[in-house]
């Protein structure tokens, strides 16, 4: 992978601004007529990755700007409790200010801070977690996960709109075409290559598709050949009549490169255009290697964690941290495929799993029987109360949400008796924040904590939590 190395520069890197789509009040419009140009002092960095100044007393999010640096912005919307402003120059840089490494940045929705140097990345990201942790009354110091800053992705989610094909803006309306992603593994960077020329030649340019990768994970197992999955879904928007065409369907499909699997190309509704095809990708085409001695099969529809080498050591974490034993019996809340409950079941204890996916408990039930560990598996909605699953014998528990994190499922944990000792895997630090204060009035204490460089370059965070009643 190429980077493009030299020295430092104090430069900034133009960020579009975007208006927040969070704080955002439906019907309002927030922007500002006539914007005002204004010199700030970067007193912080927000979660979002945004530089963070106050001017009459309000916070202001500047996208691209970096703490310590003294810019000039023009305010572009003002929300409830908020401004947002775009950089229009950098006066005084940070010395950390570094140059990004790929040359979308600022563009490209993926990325935040690759012009922050690496290690700052990191200890910002570090400093925010333990805040929040703090606030929940943990008050030691916090471990780390380390991750390389390139190369780490095994999966990625591309865009094909008006002829470019690429990664979603920051706006997440407009495609920023590339060539390479340096968050990608090398044989991702290949398939972009193959199906750059592929779709274009292929696919009108009227035609909307998401575009999904994804790579083996073959790090404990002696996999020469690291196969690529791709699945397409064609976006109508809401349009009507916008099924996909045959012809061109056919096209894709026949001309994909040997060394690609094709598990389908869909509708927007998940509506397969290719049936016959997808039975013959098979399921278990994607492997990806937990530990020496067990694996998931998975699609790219799947979710899977993004970064194979972090997500080892959270395995490894989980089951020292839970020391899974025969005879006691172990909850995994948001399961997907399995990924700690497979390990943690293979020590020894009996599992209960929970996940709102139903391919993907289907495919997590398979992997278990192959196995032949012991692992009940449930498809319910843990958000809505009426579908919370009883606790009862459950001594021990994983919880690993999505970014809206677990309030339900906390307020039924706080009130169990049986449930002694917790990890919650993390991948939004204020909704973990308020899922800990839950935790902690039912009577849980934070024991240990752990940071997970899951995504770097990004403001994207992931951390492990235990927590036990004794
Ligand atoms: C961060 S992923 C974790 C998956 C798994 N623990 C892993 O390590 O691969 C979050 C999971 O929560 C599931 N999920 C999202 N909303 C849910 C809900 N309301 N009820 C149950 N599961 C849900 C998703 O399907 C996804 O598998």
């Amino acid at each position: 992978m190429k980077r493009r190395g030299g020295p430092q520069i104090f430069k900034a890197t133009r960020h579009k601004h975007h208006r927040s789509q969070k704080n955002a009040e439906p019907g309002k419009d927030h922007s500002v007529a006539e914007p005002e140009t204004l010199q700030l002092l970067i007193e912080g960095l927000s979660e979002q990755g945004a530089g963070v100044a106050r001017h009459k007393d309000r916070p202001v999010f500047i996208a691209g700007a970096l703490p310590g640096e003294q810019v000039e912005v023009k305010i572009q919307g003002r929300f409830r409790r908020h401004d947002e402003a775009e950089l229009v120059s950098v006066i005084e840089a940070s010395p950390d200010r570094a140059q990004p490494s790929c040359e979308y940045f600022g563009r490209c929705g993926g990325c935040q801070l690759q012009h922050l140097a690496e290690p700052k990345q990191a200890k910002i990201k570090h400093e925010q977690l333990q805040r929040r942790v703090r606030a929940a009354g943990f008050d030691g110091e916090l471990e780390v996960i380390e991750s390389p800053f390139f190369a780490y992705r095994h999966r990625a989610r591309l865009a094909y709109s008006r002829g470019k094909f690429g990664f979603r803006a920051a706006n997440a309306k407009d495609v920023v075409a590339i060539e390479q992603c340096p968050l990608l593994s090398d044989p991702l960077n290949q398939t972009i290559q193959q199906l750059k020329s592929l779709i274009s030649e292929n696919v009108p340019d009227t035609v909307s598709l998401e575009c999904l990768l994804s790579e083996s994970v073959a790090t404990f197992s002696p996999i020469t050949e690291t196969p690529v999955g791709v699945l397409f879904r064609v976006q109508s928007f809401g349009k009507k009549g916008s099924r996909p065409d045959k012809r061109w369907v056919a096209r894709l499909s026949s001309e994909l490169p040997e060394n690609l699997c094709l598990f389908d190309i869909e509708d927007d509704a998940g509506k397969s255009e290719l049936s016959e095809y997808q039975e013959s990708a098979g399921d278990s085409a994607l492997q990806y290697q937990l530990t020496e001695n067990l694996a998931l099969a998975f699609t790219p529809a799947d979710f899977t964690q993004v970064n194979p080498l972090v997500n080892h050591a959270m395995i490894a974490t989980v089951c020292e941290w839970l020391n899974p034993e025969a005879g006691e019996t172990i909850a995994d809340f948001f399961c997907g495929l399995g990924n700690f409950s497979l390990p943690i079941a293979a020590k020894g204890a009996a599992v209960r799993s929970f996940d709102l996916g139903a391919d993907m408990i289907a495919r997590a039930v398979k992997q278990a029987d192959f196995y032949e560990l012991a692992i009940d598996y449930l498809c319910c909605d843990l958000f809505d109360a009426k579908q919370t699953p009883s606790l009862r014998g459950i001594s021990k528990a994983v919880l690993d949400p999505p970014r809206a994190g677990a309030k339900q499922l906390c307020e039924e944990i706080a009130q169990s008796r049986d449930l002694q000792k917790l990890v919650y895997v993390s991948c939004s630090p204020a909704s973990l924040q308020r899922d800990l204060e839950i935790l902690s009035r039912g009577g849980f204490k934070i024991k240990a904590v752990k940071a997970a460089d899951m995504f770097p370059q990004t403001h994207h965070q992931e951390a492990m939590v235990l927590l036990s009643r004794d």
